[in-house]
């Protein structure tokens, strides 16, 4: 099975956890947009969805999926959202895609979280992957000072503005032992708009496409 064939596995396993009448919380990526596809086989039996960036929100509504506002929801039971890395703790790095600020916004108020990946995003240890900072672009030179001090090697995602227009350090050369701790101290740097550790909110559920099946596990926190 092809990398993408695994991806497909996985969000077509993720259908099922759908509640019937829900509104869906949406995430980004090459993952999510084989969810998406899914769920519009079956929009007459959801109430729509929130989505995390302005590329899902487009083929959402290419597919007819009603879109609603965050701040009009109270109860979201699933986002669905695939990751660049996951670790054991469920704890991972996410923003490949840039979409980061958003995705732990809606994550955030999500009863489940819900990520859905191929196993080469499984690692023992975060930090291989760079770890996307959004920034905001008058505090660049400042933030990519104080992540060098926190052991990083930030480089400026060249050509990229966030839907939120601001800019994306991917800090290499980080070995991620304590996500929750870093994940802190990044949001501590003025200027930092959020940062793509996802480890205070990690998923409750995994659905890790491998050749052999979706294997499903649940968080033990
Ligand atoms: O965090 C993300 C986007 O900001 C994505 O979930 C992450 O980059 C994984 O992407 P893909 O499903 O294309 O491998």
């Amino acid at each position: 099975m092809t990398q993408d064939e695994l991806k497909k596995a996985a969000a077509i396993v993720a259908l099922e956890y759908v509640p019937e009448g829900a509104v869906i919380g949406v995430g980004t990526g090459s993952t999510v947009n084989h969810f998406i596809d899914g769920l519009g086989t079956m929009r007459e039996r959801i109430a729509g969805a929130v989505s995390s960036s302005e590329a899902s929100s487009a083929r959402l509504q290419a597919l007819g999926i009603p879109l609603l506002d965050l701040n009009q929801i109270t109860d979201l039971p699933v986002y669905v959202d695939g990751a660049d890395e996951i670790d054991d703790s469920f704890a991972m790095i996410k923003g490949g895609g840039g979409a980061l600020t958003r995705e732990k916004i809606v994550a955030a108020v999500a009863t489940r979280f819900i990520c859905i990946c191929d196993a080469s995003k499984r690692v023992e240890c975060l930090g291989v992957f760079p770890l996307p900072v959004e920034v905001l672009p008058m505090a660049r030179a400042y933030v990519e000072r104080e992540l060098t001090r926190l052991g990083g090697r930030p480089v400026l995602r060249e050509g990229f503005v966030t839907d939120n227009g601001n800019l994306i350090l991917d800090v290499h050369g980080l070995r991620i032992a304590d996500p929750r701790r870093l994940e802190t101290d990044i949001n501590q740097i003025v200027g930092v708009v959020a940062n793509g550790l996802f480890a205070h909110r990690g998923a409750d559920i995994l659905l890790l496409a491998t050749p052999g099946g979706v294997d499903r596990m649940v968080a033990q926190h």
